[in-house]
């Protein structure tokens, strides 16, 4: 089968600092996967790379066979590929509806002509991506929050409300850094349960994250990375048991 997204051999140098040394790995149709690691490790840098954030000093990543090195950053959504940031990215004077549609601007068909002056096409087209987005703020369970200022909501609510805004450009790849920071235990369940709904409906998603729990519920692989380099791969079981992930990672101060 070919992956979805391959990774091979990627490498990103900062200065005369390797963040990350040669690291390979493959993400398939409708696979969640998540990248571990010590803080420093290089895992944001290389969900960096894999949305088009930095270029790579080496390596290739492929996606759906396509080589990603000429794809310009604005053009990801448009080719199925959306993210989330460890920061929030939001527009607080703007309503939660507003910030999800920002999120679908590289799905529009309509010319800015067509926009400008108001025609049938355009109005259209406006009318189901406020359909598309107030259906993902219902799938987050932020239907009742539409029309709040972004600015207005708890922590939680923005962070659902940054993944209805990935979400609503339809994406294969769905890259997430650190979703659970700063969510209580109920809040991390309720994400790591749409996640797994997220998969189902075919939507792979690379996800970087320290809370261990939802990593060893929803992944189905993955990918642990020490000082840059990949140190072992493997299902849950397989990395909770692996001597050497215990040594640099889950046995250590981290969690
Ligand atoms: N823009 C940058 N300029 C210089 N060095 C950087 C830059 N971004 C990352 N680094 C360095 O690259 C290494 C990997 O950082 P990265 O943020 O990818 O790690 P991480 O595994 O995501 O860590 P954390 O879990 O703390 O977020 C670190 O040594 C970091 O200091």
């Amino acid at each position: 089968m070919t992956a979805l997204l391959e990774v091979q051999d990627l490498s990103r140098d900062f200065g005369g600092v390797r963040a990350v040394n040669q690291v390979d790995f493959q993400v398939q149709q409708g696979e969640i996967v998540a990248l571990i690691g010590p803080n420093g490790a290089g895992k944001s840098t290389v969900l960096n790379m894999v949305s088009g954030v930095i270029p790579p000093s080496g390596g290739e990543i492929r996606f759906d066979t396509r080589p990603m090195t000429r794809v310009q950053g604005f053009e990801y959504a448009g080719l199925g590929i959306t993210r989330t940031f460890q920061n929030l990215q939001t527009f607080d004077d703007m309503t939660v509806l507003e910030n999800v549609m920002v999120g679908m601007h590289t799905k529009t068909r309509s010319s800015l002509f067509a926009c400008g002056m108001n025609l049938g096409s355009a109005r259209n087209e406006e009318r189901k991506m406020v359909e598309r987005a107030q259906d993902w703020l219902e799938r987050v369970g932020l239907a009742e929050e539409l029309s709040s200022l972004a600015g207005s909501l708890p922590y939680g609510k923005l962070r659902l409300m940054e993944i209805a805004r990935a979400m609503v450009a339809d994406p294969r790849l769905l890259l997430l850094d650190e979703p659970a920071a700063g969510l209580n235990h109920t809040e991390t369940a309720e994400m790591s349960q749409m996640f797994q709904d997220i998969r189902k409906k075919g939507t792979a998603i690379l996800l970087v994250e320290h809370d261990m729990d939802m990593i060893m519920t929803i992944a189905d692989r993955i990918v642990v990375l020490d000082q840059g380099t990949k140190i072992a791969e493997g299902t849950p079981r397989e990395i909770q048991e692996n001597p050497r992930v215990i040594a640099a990672y889950l046995g250590g101060d981290e969690e």
